[in-house]
């Protein structure tokens, strides 16, 4: 049993398909998952659950021992911060950096009162800092980069001191520039030991930041391999769950795949 996420036999159904198929996951504190899989998989259906956005068909879903359906959704989410593409486009272009970050200590997405708690917005300058936005907090949001935006994006899922943070691919759309930067910010976040447990959901394996500790593969939306990363990121696991021959390699933390 997971003390931070517990998933058991979940599945989603829709349009009489199961979506999620009797999905096991059991997540651990101090734990960083990669979740790896086609196009298609679940990844996103699995994320939502998680994340307190959706409900199972059947099968139970637990966020640090609180079940769905047993609480108010609502009072699940603080528990889960979400960096996301589907997120950041909700985020009104005309707040500033350091507003985007503090407003979610709140659960909202703009600012809607002038005042602040003196240490909210001491820990959304921290959490910029700390992300290596420090120097774009009054930017506005419409104004930073593609890359800045997801670092504030970040910051901001940090900010109400979630017990998971979700990353769903922060990578896409970033420069090779961007992407090497952010994985390497992630990393660092992976080994430190106050952040939460993070769940990164990505389509590359050359985006796992070194410090990542677990894996979940799925495959027509059951789950083809969990486990410790260097036992599951492997070339036949790939290779089953992509349908090609893959060759996976590790180098100083870093994964790399290629067709053989
Ligand atoms: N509301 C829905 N109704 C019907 N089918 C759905 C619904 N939501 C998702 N699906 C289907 O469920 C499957 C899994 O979708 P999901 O978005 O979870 O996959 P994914 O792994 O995140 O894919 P991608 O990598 O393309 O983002 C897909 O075939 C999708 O078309």
């Amino acid at each position: 049993m997971g003390d931070v996420l517990d998933v058991r036999e979940a599945t989603v159904r829709r349009d009489g398909r199961a979506i999620l198929d009797s999905v096991d996951w059991s997540v651990d504190d101090g734990q960083r998952w990669v979740v790896l899989g086609p196009n298609g998989a679940g990844k996103t259906t699995l994320i939502q659950l998680v994340s307190g956005r959706m409900h199972p068909t059947s099968g139970s879903v637990a966020i640090v021992g609180e079940r769905l359906g047993r609480v108010n959704l609502e009072d699940l989410r603080p528990l889960v911060g979400t960096m996301s593409a589907a997120v950041d486009a909700r985020i009104p272009g005309d707040q500033r950096a350091v507003d985007v970050v503090r407003t979610a200590a709140y659960g909202h997405l703009a600012t809607w009162r002038e005042v602040y708690d003196p240490q909210d917005d001491r820990r959304a300058r921290a959490l910029l800092a700390g992300l290596g936005v420090g120097s774009l907090e009054t930017r506005l949001f419409s104004t930073l980069s593609s890359g800045e935006k997801k670092r504030v994006g970040i910051a901001r899922a940090l900010m109400p001191n979630p017990e998971v943070l979700i990353l769903d691919e922060p990578a896409s759309g970033l420069d090779l520039g961007g992407r090497e930067n952010l994985v390497e910010t992630l990393s660092q976040l992976a080994f430190d030991q106050f952040s939460p447990v993070i769940v990164l959901v990505t389509h590359h394996v050359e985006e796992i930041p070194p410090g990542f500790t677990h894996a979940l593969l799925l495959k027509d939306g059951a789950v083809y391999a969990s486990g410790q990363i260097g036992e599951t990121v492997t070339s036949a696991n790939l290779s089953a769950v992509f349908g090609l021959n893959l060759a996976v390699s590790r180098e100083d933390g870093r994964f790399s795949a290629r067709k053989v």
